[in-house]
């Protein structure tokens, strides 16, 4: 039997800096965010629903989802989140599912799914350890701003569509905290998956 191992914490906590040294350790990571991204991919079931729900405003003009339009209606408006949500969700738990038993059936010991809305969208029960990427408050806001070059209030809005980082953190079977350099990152990673024979 595979460990399945849920990897998740906010917005900008650190996720995919974390997913990049398991991937370096030769361990899969599914990647919820980028498999969302596919199943709402010009014709697919899911992208046909959100025109219906959204209308034809919320795509570019080569077709596709504008996804600035999209996250600007959904991040301030709970009622229009979850109805994305409950269109692009059950797609993207089948392909996630779907990706993680061919892993297994192909050997792998240890499989990593990357689920930033894990407790959220309720996908406890495809996971046997949960790993919460911590960072504080204020870090959190620094590093999503920077990032995706948010003004304060647009990188609110997202980090508020959120389960607080604190709770996941009692949810969870091990915690690294993020707040120092990605070497400390690394080697919290190392000694959890040493913990669980992960390697
Ligand atoms: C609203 C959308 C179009 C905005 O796209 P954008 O490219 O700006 O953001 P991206 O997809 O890279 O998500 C960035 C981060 O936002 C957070 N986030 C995304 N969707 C949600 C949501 N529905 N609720 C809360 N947080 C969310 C996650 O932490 C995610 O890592 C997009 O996030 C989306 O389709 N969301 C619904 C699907 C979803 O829940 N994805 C998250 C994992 S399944
Ligand atoms: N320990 C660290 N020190 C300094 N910067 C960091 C550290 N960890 C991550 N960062 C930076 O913080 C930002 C957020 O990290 P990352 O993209 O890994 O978060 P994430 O949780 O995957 O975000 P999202 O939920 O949006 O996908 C990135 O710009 C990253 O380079």
């Amino acid at each position: 039997m595979a460990l399945t191992i849920g990897l998740t914490g906010g917005i900008a906590s650190g996720k995919s800096t974390v997913t990049k040294m398991i991937r370096e350790l030769g361990i899969p990571v599914i990647d919820a965010d980028q498999i969302a991204r596919d199943v709402v991919k010009v014709g697919e079931e899911a992208y046909k629903q959100i025109i219906q729900t959204f209308g034809q405003n919320i795509l570019q003009e080569n077709g596709e989802i504008d996804r600035a339009k999209l996250g600007a209606i959904v991040f301030h408006n709970e009622q229009e989140r979850k109805k994305l949500n409950a269109i692009v969700h059950p797609a993207v738990r089948r392909r996630m599912l779907a990706e993680k038993e061919a892993y297994v059936q192909k050997g792998a010991k240890t499989v990593v799914l990357d689920i930033p809305l894990l407790f959220e969208s309720e996908l406890t029960h495809l996971i046997d350890k949960i790993i919460v990427v911590y960072v504080d408050d204020d870090v959190q806001l620094e590093r999503l701003m920077k990032r995706n070059g948010f003004s304060k209030e647009e990188a609110l809005a997202r980090i508020r569509a959120q389960m607080p980082l604190r709770e996941k953190v009692k949810k969870a079977d091990a915690v690294i905290d993020n707040n120092g350099t990605i070497e400390e990152t690394k080697q919290q990673l190392l000694q959890i998956f040493k913990r669980w024979n992960a390697l």
